[in-house]
């Protein structure tokens, strides 16, 4: 089997039941979610043994997150520690005009603190791929030095590396992002990123073709992906531009859906797949995690491999 190993954080994931405010609601769903975890969900369910890299309070909610990532079958290998807490987020979804919102409690987050001393780094250098988020590094100037030291072991144990810009405006400003994130990206194999992120952040205003061949130009990547939300991805690779039309999918649940997409992609590759074959996978579990509550992609190969075979998806390759 194919090893993926991730590393970020892991919140746990208050939501009102249907459309109540989080001011007024009585009761919550709790699951957990965190960007790299959730992609290792979706690739360990999709058959890539995963491990997700982190350091959480040793506590009951910390405990939750644990227990939560062993239901999928994902083997945690997390530094647990007396100090710092539990992040959590409160998404509250409505119809427009109210929308989805999301608030942040996540201040003073165990994980802020995590070096890659005191990580079991051994995992990722034993892995085909590691992956992690434009997240991680604006979470603490400790986590953005990690980011980079772990993409570099990862790097020169020959390990796939694989970044998802996933801009979040309430974490940093795109100017911060950038600086950040460019210096990162030297060291990166795939990179994901959303046309409305690229243009935010890197100032690539183009088409989501144009911005994939640009970043494949300015950059070393083995392969660039540019999802476009409803539209599909496109992907550069080996000097060929590879679209893939979104299947249609519910609007129930879309939160998570851009890590879905990033497990169905490398739980693909990592088995073998072509590009083509990677941005298909990926883009069916996308559309199954969008039926999904909660963070993660809930799915199995069988759902995947019947999403793609729907005609109302059907690819035209
Ligand atoms: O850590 C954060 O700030 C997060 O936003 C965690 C998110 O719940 C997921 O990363 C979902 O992100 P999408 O797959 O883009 O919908």
């Amino acid at each position: 089997m194919p090893e993926l190993a991730t590393f970020g954080e892991t919140m746990l994931r208050l939501s009102p039941p249907g459309d109540q405010p989080v001011e007024t609601a009585g009761t919550f769903a709790v699951h957990a979610a965190g960007a790299e975890s959730n992609v290792a969900v979706a690739a360990q369910r999709l058959g890539v043994e995963s491990t997700w890299l982190s350091k959480l309070p040793d506590s009951p909610p910390g405990r939750r997150v644990l227990a939560a990532l062993r239901q999928h079958g994902v083997d945690p290998a997390v530094v647990l520690t007396e100090e710092g807490r539990q992040g959590t987020y409160y998404l509250e979804s409505a119809d427009p005009p109210r929308g989805r919102t999301v608030t942040y409690d996540r201040e003073g987050a165990a994980v802020r603190t995590a070096t890659a001393a005191e990580l079991p780094t051994d995992l990722i250098e034993r892995a085909d791929a590691f992956h992690t988020t434009g997240i991680t590094p604006a979470l603490s100037d400790t986590l953005a030095t990690t980011t980079t030291d772990l993409l570099e072991l990862a790097r020169e144990a020959d390990t796939t590396t694989a970044f998802d810009l996933n801009y979040r405006s309430k974490l940093w400003s795109p100017e911060a992002a950038r600086e950040t994130v460019t210096d990162l990206l030297d060291r990166v194999d795939l990179f994901v990123v959303a046309d409305r992120d690229a243009e935010t952040v890197l100032g690539l205003a183009g088409s989501p073709v144009e911005t994939a061949e640009r970043l494949d130009a300015d950059y070393d990547f083995e392969t660039v992906v540019v999802t476009r939300g409803d539209e599909g991805a496109v992907a550069v690779h080996d000097g060929q531009t590879h679209e893939q039309p979104a299947i249609p999918a519910s609007d129930a649940h879309p939160v998570g859906t851009g890590d879905a997409f990033v497990g169905g992609f490398l739980a693909s590759r990592l088995q073998g797949g072509t590009v083509p074959d990677a941005l298909a996978y990926g883009t069916a579990t996308a559309a199954l995690k969008r039926t999904v509550p909660g963070d993660m992609a809930v799915v199995t190969p069988e759902a995947v491999e019947r999403a793609l075979a729907d005609e109302s998806g059907r690819i035209e390759r």
